[in-house]
């Protein structure tokens, strides 16, 4: 079984394989198209770049060493645990996986390796997860998924946390890209209150309380509470400590999306296959395509 310090060059390529044009082949239109529809296609290169920077983090912070590993949420993650699972069967039966919601803990299960909780492991030595949003000083926005709760408790029993991205989320200031604001988890009886605490108190107007897309009513988190999405100005988010403080002071609030220098370091893909890493003590390094 290769370390991960071995498998730094072996992300295999998606092949791009051009379609069959039916002109000249003499092929009906048919078989034609039943060709095209069986031909690998190229990954789409937002998903390249989640998977590069997955695998990159991947191979420089989840150690044989490490026993219990905290999965996080969203869109980059299921390359985390792709390339946790290439590390072998060897080195992942002695470990333990702790998610931090319903996809994660699908993805662990599904992937055959062994779920935990944080209840049971409160220290964890390493966790990877997505975001919506990190600044110059890595402070993030996270919580479009409704799962900052859990993620911040992972975060902070990690020795060592990791977020991946692709590179719309590599921002200077929070708000640059990701318009619906601050997720805020409340719950569900203080939400108008709290709403009401944002509008005319905390500077935030536009906050709304999140609603569901296939449900009618609100948003529920895997806690059974409510989710508040509040933009915030520039001014605000220069510093997002300072409001992230204010806003967990108000009373029916569980957790706020904001993680203040909370990471040791993120990496994101670019869409030249390149993956730039930036860290805690504010250093940039870009690996290229090719050692990626
Ligand atoms: O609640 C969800 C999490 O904080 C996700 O990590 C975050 O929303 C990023 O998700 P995605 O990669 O799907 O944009």
């Amino acid at each position: 079984m290769p370390l991960p310090s071995q498998m730094h060059d072996d992300i295999p390529a998606t092949p791009v394989i051009p379609e069959i044009k039916p002109v000249g082949l003499g092929l009906p239109e048919s078989v034609v198209a039943r060709i095209n529809q069986i031909l690998p296609k190229p990954m789409d290169p937002i998903e390249q770049s989640k998977k590069f920077a997955a695998y990159k983090a991947v191979d420089n912070h989840v150690k044989p060493e490490d026993r219990v590993i905290g999965i996080g949420s969203g869109s980059t993650v299921p390359y985390v645990v792709d390339r946790i699972v290439q590390q072998g069967e060897e080195v992942n039966k002695g470990r333990v996986f702790i998610p931090t919601g319903f996809q994660s803990k699908q993805l662990i299960v599904e992937a055959g390796l062994t779920l935990g909780d944080v209840d049971q492991y409160p220290t964890i030595d390493v966790t990877l997860d997505g975001a919506d949003e990190v600044d110059h000083a890595l402070n993030c926005v996270k919580g479009g998924g409704a799962c900052h709760l859990r993620e911040k408790v992972l975060a902070e029993a990690a020795k060592t946390f990791i977020l991946v991205a692709d590179h719309r989320k590599n921002v200077e200031y929070l708000g640059t890209n990701f318009a619906p604001g601050v997720p805020i988890e409340v719950v569900p009886f203080a939400y108008a209150k709290v709403l009401q605490n944002l509008h005319h108190i905390l500077g935030s107007p536009k906050a709304t309380l999140r609603m569901a897309i296939k449900k009618a009513g609100p948003v529920v988190s895997d806690n059974g509470n409510f989710i508040i999405d509040a933009p915030f100005s520039r001014e605000y988010m220069l510093d997002p400590y300072v409001i992230m403080a204010q806003i967990k002071m108000l009373t029916g609030v569980v957790e706020v999306g904001l993680f203040c220098k909370m990471a040791k370091a993120a990496y994101f893909g670019n869409p030249d296959g390149s993956v730039t890493i930036r860290d805690l003590e504010g250093h940039t390094e870009t690996i290229k395509a090719e050692e990626t």
